[in-house]
């Protein structure tokens, strides 16, 4: 197995550092990449006021699911738990007992690989990994590479130092983003969930008050909620909850804000939801305790209400969003019915379900409550009273014409 190792400040980790690695992933044909964040970097001192660990280690899990690699691409903890200076040595030691038969290449742009004479045991870690080395910038010549390489060649005859040109590269340091972030810029140099986390703990010398964000600011701070794979659900169902919001004079702004923090929640595990819960005060049913999809619309309410001061009305539109109840508010409504025809959704019966909605509001809603209690029945589970009661609420208003 061909294994990457990435290691880095990532003080924030970029877009530079993220097409880099991506680029270097095909170009190698590697099977795993790992991200490994420093805890102190040997060769610098951290700023101060820097993220804390946790925080970097979750802007580089956050940057890595961007990536696009799926499970091969991993963030690794293991020098944020080490005490001490990380040195590389020290990582690729502990990796190869865990990994005894990979062949390990260690990535890095051109101001770690001109210096990476002045490392710690570079012998060690030449015989324990491969050099792949890139360019940070057009300028980074062949010729600058080329010297350094023969170089190490010449020192340590085993080395396998591999120097790739990038198809593409992303000029920027992460002392210049944060400089940018400082003065309100530097969106344009992060994965859009990354600068979202940024806002939302307000790191970098950023002073968003989440209780008044723009929809520009919401959104990505919206996504850095999310796993990577349902970055495109929430973004269609803004979409679609906007769309109907129009057509059937919802508040507009008020819909997309409850499209963009409906899922806020959704990755949470059972302990992580039920902690929301007693931290916001939220009452379960025993239906909803058991089940994670009925709870993250109860957490993610709260999380609207408490963290991001949405009206009432938006945490209403997020509370039911999953269940339904009878008397829904258009915006409870259009949230719902958004969310289950945005223009990812592809199973039997959506486009029909897509014309309903669009010829009423009531239509829509009464096919979609029908189809989740229909599909809970089939699969064996209890349907929650609040779907029965806004589907017998619905058929009753049908029934009296
Ligand atoms: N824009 C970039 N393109 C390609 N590689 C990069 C880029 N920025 C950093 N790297 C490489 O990524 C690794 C980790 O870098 P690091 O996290 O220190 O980022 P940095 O931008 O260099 O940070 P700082 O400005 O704080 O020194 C290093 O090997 C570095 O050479
Ligand atoms: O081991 C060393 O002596 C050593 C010296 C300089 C840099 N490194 C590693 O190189 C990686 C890139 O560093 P940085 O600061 O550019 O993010 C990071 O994982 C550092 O721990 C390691």
């Amino acid at each position: 197995m061909r294994i990457g190792v990435y290691g880095g400040t990532f003080n924030p980790p970029h877009l530079g550092h993220i097409t880099a690695a991506k680029a270097v992933f095909e170009l190698l044909k590697l099977d795993r990449l790992l991200l490994i964040p420093a805890r102190e970097p040997p060769h610098k001192v951290l700023p101060a006021g820097s993220p804390t660990a946790g925080q970097r280690l979750e802007l580089t899990r956050l940057a890595a699911d961007q990536m696009g690699l799926g499970g091969n691409v991993q963030v690794l903890d293991i020098e944020l738990r080490r005490e001490g200076k990380s040195y590389t040595s020290d990582t690729l030691e502990q990796l190869h007992a865990q990994y005894p038969d990979a062949e390990f290449w260690l990535l890095m742009g051109t101001d770690m690989f001109l210096t990476f004479q002045a490392w710690r045991d570079p012998a060690k870690i030449l015989g324990l990994a491969g050099i792949a080395a890139f360019g940070r910038t057009q300028s980074d010549t062949r010729e600058l590479f080329l010297v350094q390489q023969d170089y190490l060649h010449r020192t340590y005859p085993d080395a396998r130092i591999f120097t790739l040109t990038l198809p593409h590269v992303v000029e920027i340091s992460s002392t210049e983003l944060r400089e940018e972030l400082g003065r309100g810029g530097g969106q344009q140099y992060l994965p859009p969930a990354v600068y979202g986390y940024i806002l939302r703990q307000g790191l970098y010398g950023t002073a968003a008050d989440l209780k008044h964000l723009t929809p520009e600011q919401l959104r990505p701070v919206a996504l850095s909620y999310l796993k990577h794979k349902r970055i495109p659900h929430v973004l269609g169902t803004e979409q679609e909850a906007v769309r109907l919001a129009e057509r059937y004079g919802a508040d507009v702004k008020m819909a997309r804000e409850a499209a963009l923090l409906h899922d806020c929640t959704k990755k949470l595990d059972t302990e992580e939801q039920l902690e929301l819960c007693s931290r916001y005060g939220v009452e379960l049913d025993e239906l909803e305790r058991n089940a994670l999809k009925l709870m993250h619309a109860k957490t993610g309410a709260a999380v609207a209400k408490y963290v991001f001061g949405e009206p009432e009305e938006v945490v209403e539109a997020i509370r039911w969003h999953t269940t339904g109840k009878a008397g829904m508010s258009v915006l409870e409504k259009v949230l719902y019915l958004a969310d289950y025809i945005e223009p990812n959704r592809d199973f039997p019966g959506v486009e029909e379900l897509r014309q309903a909605c669009y010829r009423s509001l009531d239509e829509g809603l009464l096919m979609g409550l029908q189809m989740t209690a229909d599909e809970m029945n089939q699969r064996g589970n209890p349907i929650h009273k609040n779907t029965l009661e806004a589907l017998s609420e619905l058929k009753g208003k049908n029934g009296r014409g």
